[in-house]
């Protein structure tokens, strides 16, 4: 009881976990490159969804029934194991049933498929192929290697094939988007260097067609099989969160695979939407019926017409190219058209047609248009939806005239495009740590070509004073705020803040709205032109600098420019959604129980914010009241007693719902009390932890856990008492690749983040 008492008791606010503020991110949007996605984007809109409700039936090979149950874990859902098709009863609907694949063959292609989807699981390292024709018959299939087991690829194939999340809405929301078109012969060369290869890239291409399959003679498949391109696909998603692009690009187009049979395109294709494809290149000159076939197949993958014309005749103000831009959009949801030059100018024609075409048809598929060549460079510098990118580690480019992200930065700064910016990350003396983050940031922007300078600045302890004088200048580009600031407190007690938008205060992301707490500040272009009215001064005293200098600033610098606008955010809940779902579809987390503790609310506000996002059930809280914003739609309980905490542990523990451990006892416990409270914290995750035969690991989310485990951290009583832990490294790297994306709009990726910042994160 005294554990519970000390729960109620009045608790003085420790330094805010480092991982929940947003340790280390920043940067700022380049004023001429297009802003970042607008407030109203960054909603629950590209959140997790609730997606299929089909009765999901694995098919899994000899001596493999555990895949059941880790499909089962992943997706939250109670399993069974079943002898053939005829087993499954309308009862099953909410589970997962497994069925041997040996004893799927008879019933399969007569099920309902209105009511089960089907997902044959095979296992590459047994050395077989899949069974031709389950791979044929069934909804979906999954790749996997037993050891090691890549659970994160199990989660992602899940969650897409299923529809739980939406990577195309989250691209479409993105000012630009770049797709790094891979051409490797074997995806195994580029596995090593893979992080650094897709920093800028939003997705990855894999030229199914460049692939070479070694043969027992030592000569190479003339086309790759389909079992040694769904191992290569498997191996590049496993080390990979960015979405794919399947692409079999034929000898016509700049390819290699052959155009006698546009069957086989169908069927490679289509295998592609079958593995969870993201998305999948389909080339106009294929026949009407596959491009309507596929376009009707496609599930929850998107398809990218292509059109590439290599004859140099192609001329964009045509007929032929409005007639091509209309035949593609029929079976698309992204329309590529690439050709070759003659002239310069012909750059200025593509743009046109993009324009015209913009208006004209407001209503279709996304273009993404490029002229190849070293005379079509500079379209490869204007094109802003997917623009297809190169990297100095390729073997070899895929088309002539392709730039890597880096170019493509550096000629939009020189052309004046991407100005020079300074972002800041705002720290208070609490939460000093100056030298790792400069590094990184600088690693990340010169990776990325960007011109931007980076640096460290310390504001007050108390009250918001300083952050305005950084942010009223010329040429901010941005900042995160480590500590996060309150929303009401950075516009209340600041002049400048509250007198932009003509004194109706700075734009509030919907996130930074409910959370209520701020980690970055977002600059955007404002059309209208008159968003800050602040007068172009430094309102206070020159901030100091910590470490790295950028010069005092003076009012003769000018303030924010009035054709700008700050727009405040919260990266944070993103960070901790993504480390929540990185092995567990989000399904795992609808309608079931959380706990979370925190010594204050606005420590809490992000992770409250993140299980709303997921649709958990009940939220029991601890140590903090639940703002009213934040509490609308969650059904939250604090525990305040004894008794309120064993009601809890016993809600549903005769139930038989996923791991058998208490579909309503809490499933996740997220805390962000200091080491000071560890043992509340260790008492709590053994309450809640798994009992006795429990198939399902629980969640802990430590936010505020250290770099190194101590004896009696509350994460290894969790891992002890079956949680799968995560810790404030996990949300840290996840919420800078989001901090990134908000500042400077380029995606970053989390493995490069973890990379390159060193084991201990900043
Ligand atoms: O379609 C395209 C665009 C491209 O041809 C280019 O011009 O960069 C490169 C190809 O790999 C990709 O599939």
């Amino acid at each position: 009881m005294a554990a519970v008492q000390q729960l109620l008791e009045p608790v003085r606010t420790p330094a805010r976990p480092q991982s929940i503020n947003g340790t280390a991110h920043t940067m700022a949007v380049g004023m001429g490159l297009p802003s970042p996605p607008a407030t109203s984007d960054i909603t629950f809109g590209s959140s997790p969804q609730g997606g299929d409700t089909r009765m999901v039936i694995i098919l899994y090979g000899q001596g493999q029934d555990k895949i059941v149950a880790v499909f089962a874990e992943v997706l939250g859902k109670p399993y069974r194991l079943g002898g053939g098709f005829k087993d499954v009863a309308p009862d099953d609907k909410d589970l997962v049933v497994g069925i041997p694949a040996g004893s799927a063959n008879p019933d399969i292609s007569s099920r309902d498929r209105a009511s089960v989807v089907v997902i044959n699981a095979h296992c590459t390292s047994l050395g077989m192929p899949p069974d031709v024709y389950l791979s044929a018959q069934c909804d979906y299939e999954f790749l996997y290697t037993e050891t090691p087991f890549f659970r994160r690829d199990l989660s992602r194939f899940i969650s897409h094939t299923l529809g739980q999340i939406n990577h195309h809405e989250t691209l479409m929301a993105k000012p630009r988007t770049y797709f790094i078109s891979t051409t490797f012969p074997d995806v195994r060369a580029a596995l090593p260097n893979i992080d650094i290869l897709t920093v800028g890239s939003d997705a990855v291409e894999i030229r199914v067609d460049l692939l070479k399959e070694p043969l027992s003679d030592g000569s190479f498949a003339a086309i790759p099989s389909l079992s040694y391109v769904g191992e290569q696909v498997m191996l590049l998603r496993q080390r990979t969160e960015l979405p794919i692009i399947f692409t079999t690009r034929c000898t016509k187009e700049n390819g290699k695979f052959p155009m006698d049979n546009p069957d086989l395109y169908y069927e490679y294709l289509y295998r592609a939407i079958q593995w969870g494809v993201e998305y999948i290149d389909v080339e106009l000159w294929l026949p009407e019926s596959i491009r309507r076939k596929l376009y009707e197949q496609r599930g929850n993958s998107r398809i990218m017409s292509a059109f590439h014309d290599f004859s140099g005749r192609f001329k964009w103000p045509s007929k032929q190219a409005e007639s091509i831009f209309l035949e593609s959009r029929r079976y698309a949801d992204i329309i590529k058209m690439i050709a070759i030059i003659n002239d310069h100018n012909e750059n200025f024609e593509l743009e046109y047609f993009r324009s015209k075409i913009k208006a004209e048809y407001p209503d279709a598929p996304p273009l993404s248009a490029v002229n190849m060549g070293e005379t079509g460079q500079f379209s490869r510098t204007l094109n802003k939806f997917f623009t297809p990118i190169t990297h100095p580690l390729l073997p070899i480019i895929a088309a002539p005239g392709q730039l890597s992200a880096a170019e493509i930065n550096q000629a939009l700064a020189l052309l004046g495009q991407l100005p020079k910016k300074d972002i800041y990350g705002i720290s208070s003396p609490a939460t000093r740590s100056a030298t790792p983050q400069a590094t990184f940031y600088e690693k990340c922007f010169n990776e990325l070509g960007l011109p931007h300078h980076f640096a460290v600045v310390e504001r007050q302890l108390k009250g918001t004073g300083g952050i305005e004088s950084w942010c009223n200048q010329r040429n901010f580009g941005g900042a995160y705020l480590n500590p996060a600031i309150s929303a009401t407190s950075l516009t209340a007690s600041s002049g400048f803040f509250s007198s932009l938008n003509h004194g109706a205060g700075p734009v509030l992301s919907e996130a930074a709205r409910l959370i209520g707490m701020v980690d970055t500040i977002v600059v955007r272009p404002n059309p209208s032109g008159f968003a800050s009215s602040a007068p172009a001064s430094v309102p206070s005293s020159p901030p100091r600098h910590n470490g790295d200098s950028l010069g005092p600033y003076t009012s003769t610098q000018g303030g924010l420019p009035h054709n700008t606008s700050l727009v405040l955010d919260n990266a944070s809940w993103k960070g901790i959604l993504s480390t929540l779902t990185r092995d567990l579809a989000p399904s795992a987390y609808f309608g079931r129980a959380a706990v979370v503790l925190a010594s204050s609310s606005d420590d809490a506000a992000s992770a409250l914010f993140a299980l709303k996002a997921l649709k958990v059930g009940k939220v029991y809280t601890v140590g903090f009241r639940t703002p009213p914003a934040l509490a609308k739609d969650l059904v939250v309980e604090p525990f305040n007693s004894l008794e309120s905490l064993q009601r809890a542990r016993m809600v549903g523990a005769d139930a038989t719902g996923p791991g058998s451990s208490g579909a309503g006892s809490p499933f996740v416990v997220i805390s962000a009390l200091g080491p000071e409270k560890g043992n509340l914290v260790g008492m709590l995750v053994r309450v809640f932890g798994s009992r006795g035969s429990a198939k399902t690991r629980k969640v802990f989310l430590d936010l505020a856990d250290g770099p190194v485990p101590r004896r009696g951290d509350p994460g290894l009583i969790a891992e002890q008492s079956g949680f799968a832990v995560y810790g404030a490294a996990d949300v840290t790297a996840f919420t800078t690749v989001e901090t990134l994306r908000l500042l400077v709009g380029q995606n970053v990726p989390y493995s490069f983040v973890r990379l390159a910042s060193g084991r201990a994160l900043f």
